[in-house]
């Protein structure tokens, strides 16, 4: 039975999920919060101070409570710069914790998504994700959730100060609040589909950015240099036409509130100098109650310039869990076994497959099965099947009805790690991690001793060519191995293969860079290699003496099998393979 998939949690508040993640670092959030209570309280005091010093020091002419009061402002003042330090510190703490954590997550799940998944996301969307989306959570945690929340406190506190020091004056100020409130919830409403298209477009502009870098030799070839720019200008131009809009909403919106914060202000000293003169209200009254005002505003303020960054966190978090909820499609059963010994019967049992999203089917009905220790050649024409065809044996996808069997066993039987690590795969493209070339080679096998890393590396043809490097084993190679040939590279690749503790063998075109002469002596190593080691072996090539070598060919064409046998017996039998041979030996005779 299928494990139950992950739970889609993508449609509970993005932000709550953020929050919820708090917990793990409850301690450090518990720091910034009672900082960011201390700072309040040490800012509500300071237009205290002020009236004691005005109403019992000046007015009394009583130096001594000037001096004192002077001399607690100094203490309220560094106090508050060390609360301020310390609600900083350890709510950036605290973020940067759980941003680590949503890193290392999504890294993982983007690890763990099947192939699918990949074939249909895109490279840069996945990178912004886990870049700019992931720092906007972090500026929201570290900055936009405490200004809020301090901007909370403060306006409680502040607003039972004021209150209490004359409740009519009080409530004509705390008029701006509600109003200031409901001017950045319309804000927040409105926009917040705008900040999620910023990172979409941001997106969009970085796919064009990475295309761009990775095929700059295709783009240079074809004299596209000018075409690209202009398309990634257009991008950049949507970009900034939306990051406009952004600015244009923020900038609506704020004048009013300062309007409304000013308004106010001019009503404050006004009736409290009316107050004042009619000896209702000190003046050491009214210059704290008109402190009061700043820091009371100051609040509403905060959670406006944080409202933006809200509504782009809550976009970024959207986007980000979408990452961490996506359905993994290929797992194990619950009841997996691991893949312990292969016997080396490989079976496709009337096995059709369509990729996701696909109309057609690559795969319709393709039924064989191996004997141990046989050498498979799958030829077709291109788009044929055959990659397919090696791509379900691992469970890169899974059938779409069927079964691949291995001795007999369903596939989906097996736990992933234990049926992956015993097929030795060579892909198509070769990929080589920046680093050195023994580190390109030993990647599955850490531990492998420089003689086994030469034997492969001998097997595959390449020691030599390492070798006549000035370091060796040692030199560095890019990150997507530039500096080295396709073949170079293919051939570092097939030893990277075979280092690993394979049974299977599985070479998709994987000599196709590699010159002939190369390619049939290293088709002669793996031809004993196999024999001795693999279980099977499964070659997709398009070279006559590779299948002329095959204990059997699979003939596929338009995703069906549609004959199999030796060459002889095909030769014999079918004209789809004399026609393809036909054309290979022609194009063996033009290169
Ligand atoms: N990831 C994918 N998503 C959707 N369709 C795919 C995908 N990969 C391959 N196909 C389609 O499936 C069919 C078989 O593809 P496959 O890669 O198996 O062919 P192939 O015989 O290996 O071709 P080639 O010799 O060119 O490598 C093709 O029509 C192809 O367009």
């Amino acid at each position: 039975m299928q494990q139950p998939e992950f739970e889609d949690n993508s449609s509970v508040f993005p932000l709550q999920r953020v929050l919820g993640s708090l917990s793990a670092y409850r301690w450090t959030a518990l720091g910034a919060v009672l900082s960011s209570l201390l700072l309040t309280a040490a800012y509500a005091i300071t237009p205290q101070l002020f009236r004691w010093a005005i109403d019992e020091g000046i007015t009394d002419n009583d130096l001594k409570v000037v001096f004192y009061s002077a001399a607690w402002m100094v203490v309220a003042a560094i106090a508050r710069g060390l609360f301020n330090f310390g609600q900083s510190f350890w709510a950036e703490t605290t973020a940067q914790g759980v941003v680590y954590d949503l890193r290392n997550q999504i890294f993982t799940k983007i690890q763990n998504l099947s192939f699918s998944y990949h074939d249909q996301a895109q490279t840069s969307q996945l990178l912004t994700r886990v870049t700019s989306d992931i720092e906007q959570i972090r500026t929201f945690l570290s900055t936009s959730l405490m200004q809020v929340i301090s901007a909370i406190v403060t306006l409680f506190t502040i607003a039972t100060i004021l209150l209490i020091m004359n409740w009519e004056l009080a409530l004509i100020t705390l008029t701006v609040v509600p109003m200031s409130a409901f001017l950045m919830a319309r804000f927040l409403q409105k926009n917040s589909k705008l900040f999620g298209q910023v990172q979409q477009e941001l997106g969009n502009l970085n796919t064009v950015l990475q295309e761009n870098l990775f095929g700059v030799r295709v783009v240079k070839a074809f004299v596209r240099e000018s075409a690209e720019t202009q398309r990634y200008t257009r991008l950049n131009d949507a970009l900034l036409k939306t990051n406009m809009r952004t600015i244009l909403a923020i900038r609506n919106t704020f004048p009013f509130i300062f309007l409304l914060s000013n308004i106010v202000s001019v009503i404050v000293i006004g009736y409290g100098g009316i107050a004042v003169i009619r000896d209702k209200f000190s003046l050491g009254e009214l210059v704290a109650f008109n402190s009061y005002l700043l820091l009371i505003l100051q609040p509403v303020l905060l959670i406006g310039f944080a409202a933006p960054a809200i509504a782009g966190a809550a976009a970024s978090a959207q986007r980000v869990y979408e990452v961490v909820d996506a359905k993994i499609e290929i797992r194990d059963r619950s009841n997996a076994v691991p893949f312990e010994m292969c016997g080396g019967r490989i079976t496709f049992e009337n096995v059709c497959f369509r990729y996701p999203g696909a109309t057609t089917e690559a795969l319709k009905g393709v039924s064989f099965e191996t004997k141990p220790k046989e050498l498979i050649a799958i030829l077709g024409m291109t788009g044929s099947g055959k990659s397919t065809i090696i791509n379900l044996i691992p469970r890169f996808y899974d059938v779409t009805s069927g079964a691949v069997r291995i001795d007999g066993r369903d596939v989906r039987d097996f736990t992933l790690a234990s049926l992956r690590s015993h097929i030795g795969i060579v892909f198509q493209e070769t990929t080589l991690f920046s680093g050195t070339i023994r580190e390109n080679i030993t990647y599955a096998k850490h531990n492998a001793t420089m003689e086994q890393v030469i034997e492969v590396a001998k097997t595959a043809q390449i020691h030599d060519f390492i070798m006549s490097l000035p370091d060796g084993y040692e030199t560095i190679v890019g990150e997507r191995g530039v500096g080295l040939s396709g073949g170079q590279k293919q051939r570092i690749a097939i030893a990277r293969t075979l280092l690993t503790d394979y049974s299977i063998l599985i070479l998709d075109d994987s000599t196709s860079a590699v010159d002939a002469k190369t390619a049939a002596q290293i088709q002669e190593e793996l031809d004993y290699l196999m024999r001795q080691k693999t279980c099977t072996a499964f070659v997709i090539a398009q070279r006559i003496s590779t299948v002329k070598n095959a204990d059997r060919i699979l003939l596929m064409d338009k995703g069906r099998l549609v004959a199999q046998g030796t060459h002889e017996e095909l030769m014999r039998t079918s004209p789809l393979y004399g026609a393809i041979l036909e054309s290979q030996v022609k194009q063996t005779i033009q290169t």
